[in-house]
C-alpha cells in the first residue's frame, strides 16, 4: 500500500460526484488507520457537509492518529459549513495527504498551514495533475472568472456535420449520441445558435438511461429569431435564456414573457461578442457551458479563443458536397499560424465511430 493508492480512490471518488456539486468542486477524501479504510466520502451537493466530514463521520473514534487523504487542500474559512481544517485538527489525525492546493488566492495554502501549525505532517502533490485535471472547469473559472467552455462537434470521416440538403440526423451512432449527455449533466449550461433550434427543434436536455442534471439552456440569437412553439421555450425541463443583440425592442420581447422559465438577456451590443457572452454568464454562475454548434456559433468560439477543451465524434461515413456544412464555420484564420493548435488527449472507439478529446496547446 502507498499514497497513490488511497488518493486514486479519492480521485474516483470525486470524479464520481462531477456536475452535481457546482458551484462547488468536486472532492473526494479518504481516511486510513494501520492501512485499513476507515471512512471515505465526497462533497455530494453545494451547502452540504464537504468530503472530509463524510469520511471522518465513517471513521469516528478511529480517527485519531490517522492519515486523511484528500483531492483538494482542506477548507480553512467559514463557508456554508465549518472549516474542514479545524475538524481535522479536532478529530487529532496525525497526517495529511493533498493532492493539489486551492487556486482561490484568498485561501490558498491555508488550510495546510493551519494544519502544520497544529502539529500535523501534512503532504501536498500526491496526485496532483490527475487532481487538476478532475477539477479543471472550477480552477478555469476561478482564475479567469469565465465558463470553462467544452466544444463539441459530431461529423462524418469528411468533417460534414449535415448534407447540403440539410439532413443531419443521424450522423453518429448511438453509444457517441449517448456520450454526448454525460457532457450535459456536467456541464452548468449548454449552448447553440438559433439555426439549429429552427433547424432541429432540440430539447437540449440529460437523457441518459439513469436521468441527469439539466443544463441551463443558452441560446445565441442576437434578433430574437427563436421560434415561440420551439421545444426550448414551451418546454420548461430546464431554464432557458436567449441571450440577443441591443437592437431587439420590448414588444419582440413580450410574448417570452409569457414562459416563466424563459429569460431573455440583452447585452449592449448590436451583434453578439463571444467575450461579451461569457462575462454575463460568468456573472449568473455559469462555471461551465458545453457548446453544441452549429457551425457559426462554434466559428465564433473559435475565433475568440474561447474554448478549453474539443470533444469531436467522428462516423465512418463520407458525405462530401461543397455546400455541406462542416464543424466549424465563420471566418476562420486565414493564415496556419493563427489556427488553434491542440494537444489530443485521448482518442478511443466508440462502437463503429471515433471519439477524439483535444485542448488547446498551453501557451
Ligand atoms: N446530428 C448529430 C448531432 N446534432 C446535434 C445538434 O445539432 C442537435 O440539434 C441536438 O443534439 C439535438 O438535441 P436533443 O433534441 O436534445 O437530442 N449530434 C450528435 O452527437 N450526432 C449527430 O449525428
Amino acid at each position: 500500500m502507498n499514497d497513490q493508492y488511497f488518493m486514486d480512490l479519492a480521485l474516483t471518488l470525486a470524479k464520481s460526484v462531477s456536475g452535481q456539486t457546482n458551484p462547488n468542486p468536486p472532492v473526494g477524501s479518504v481516511v486510513v488507520k494501520d492501512s485499513q479504510i476507515v471512512g471515505l466520502g465526497a462533497h455530494l451537493k453545494a451547502g452540504e457537509p464537504h468530503a472530509e466530514v463524510h469520511a471522518l463521520q465513517m471513521a469516528g473514534e478511529k480517527a485519531k492518529g490517522a492519515t486523511i487523504y484528500v483531492t483538494l487542500e482542506p477548507c480553512s474559512h467559514h463557508g456554508r459549513t465549518p472549516p474542514c481544517a479545524d475538524l481535522i485538527i479536532e478529530k487529532e489525525l496525525s497526517r495529511v495527504v493533498i493532492a493539489t492546493t486551492d487556486p482561490n488566492e484568498k485561501v490558498a495554502g491555508k488550510g495546510i498551514e493551519r494544519l502544520r501549525n497544529a502539529g500535523l505532517q501534512v503532504d501536498v502533490g500526491i496526485r496532483k495533475e490527475e487532481a487538476q485535471h478532475v477539477n479543471k472547469q472550477f480552477f478555469h473559472f476561478i482564475e479567469h472568472k469565465t465558463p470553462y467552455v467544452t466544444l463539441k462537434s459530431a461529423t462524418s470521416l469528411d468533417g460534414k456535420i449535415a448534407t447540403v440538403s440539410g439532413e443531419s440526423q443521424w450522423i453518429t451512432n448511438e453509444e457517441a449520441r449517448e456520450d454526448v449527455h454525460f457532457y450535459r449533466h456536467t456541464h452548468d449550461a449548454i449552448l447553440v445558435g438559433v439555426n439549429t433550434v429552427i433547424k432541429d427543434n432540440p430539447s437540449l436536455t440529460t437523457r441518459t438511461p439513469l436521468g441527469g442534471k439539466n443544463p441551463t439552456r443558452i441560446i445565441m440569437d442576437t434578433h430574437l429569431r427563436t421560434p415561440l412553439d420551439a421545444n426550448v421555450v414551451t418546454k420548461d425541463d430546464a431554464p432557458t435564456w436567449i441571450v440577443v443583440g441591443n437592437q431587439v425592442s420590448p414588444e419582440q420581447k413580450e410574448p417570452y414573457l409569457a414562459y416563466p422559465h424563459v429569460e431573455i438577456i440583452q447585452l449592449e451590443e448590436s451583434s453578439i461578442q463571444v467575450k461579451t457572452l461569457l462575462k454575463a454568464l460568468a456573472n449568473r454562475k455559469v462555471m461551465s457551458l458545453f457548446v453544441e454548434g452549429g457551425a457559426e456559433v462554434n466559428g465564433s468560439f473559435l475565433k475568440a479563443r474561447a474554448v478549453q477543451q474539443i470533444i469531436t465524434y467522428i462516423a465512418p461515413k463520407l458525405i462530401g458536397g461543397k455546400g455541406a456544412p462542416t464543424s466549424i464555420g465563420g471566418d476562420g484564420f486565414a493564415n496556419l499560424s493563427d489556427s488553434l493548435e491542440l494537444s489530443i488527449i485521448s482518442a478511443e472507439k466508440m462502437g463503429t465511430d471515433i471519439k477524439i478529446i483535444a485542448e488547446p496547446k498551453t501557451i
